[in-house]
């Protein structure tokens, strides 16, 4: 482990937030031995808009952190027009920290499959070190554009300040925001899914119960 204490961070829409992010998020702050930011996407990149809308979805966040301080959220993104990509935001954070300190981007396996159709994707590398959370029936591998590049960068542990990959074992949990947001439309809610300080303001998952409508 670095003698620095690296900084990790867990880009998402969050539409919205769930036990999933909030227990890997957690666990990778153990096993990573870090601090962890939470960073919403205002524009997520590969997806059609979200259901909330950038406000309705920090609100879900700050009642989910609630009563805790080793997860925080970082609302960089939430300043900068156009997509939300993760190597502008690696590239600020960096600037923040200086060279020295390890900074991870810590994503599921399903969304480092789909790294190399990010935008500047190798460059992420040059800013961050790349944590790999698994997640319940994914079963993409990696393509082998991907595979080429990060054969050699395969690392156990946090070590230098950016540039491998390291996978990061959490406890399994098959929660999706999709799945969430379907059980809303279906008109039943998903309680326990997502914490229930989320339920306790009837405005914060409005968004959501609207779909049912
Ligand atoms: N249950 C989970 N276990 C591990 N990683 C997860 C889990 N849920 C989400 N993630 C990861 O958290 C990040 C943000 O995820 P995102 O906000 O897209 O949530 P999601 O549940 O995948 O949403 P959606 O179903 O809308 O695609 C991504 O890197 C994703 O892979
Ligand atoms: O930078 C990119 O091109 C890019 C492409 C797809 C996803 N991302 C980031 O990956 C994180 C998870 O994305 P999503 O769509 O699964 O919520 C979120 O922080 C996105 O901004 C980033």
């Amino acid at each position: 482990m670095s003698s620095v204490r690296p900084l990790a961070i867990l880009g998402g829409t969050f539409d919205p937030i769930h036990h999933g992010h909030l227990r890997a998020a957690w666990e990778a702050a153990e096993a990573l031995e870090a601090e962890v930011r939470l960073v919403p996407a205002r524009t997520p990149p590969h997806r059609p808009a979200p259901v909330a809308d950038a406000a309705g979805r920090v609100a879900l966040l700050r009642a989910a952190l609630a009563g805790q301080d080793r997860l925080t959220i970082d609302t960089r993104e939430l300043d900068r027009d156009g997509p939300s990509y993760s190597v502008d935001t690696l590239a600020s954070l960096r600037a923040d920290i200086g060279p020295e300190r390890p900074l991870v981007l810590l994503v599921g396996a399903d969304a480092f499959a789909g790294l190399a159709s990010w935008h500047l994707w190798r460059e992420l590398f040059t800013f961050a070190h790349v944590g790999v959370l698994n997640r319940p029936g994914v079963t993409h591998t990696a393509p082998p554009e991907l595979a080429d590049f990060i054969a050699g960068r395969r690392s156990e542990r946090v070590h230098g300040a950016a540039g491998t990959v390291i996978d990061i074992a959490i406890t399994p949990l098959d929660i999706a925001a999709t799945a969430i947001r379907e059980a809303f439309a279906a008109g039943s809610e998903p309680r326990f899914l997502l914490p229930s300080a989320c339920f306790d303001d009837e405005s914060l998952l409005a968004p959501y119960r609207a779909l049912g409508r």
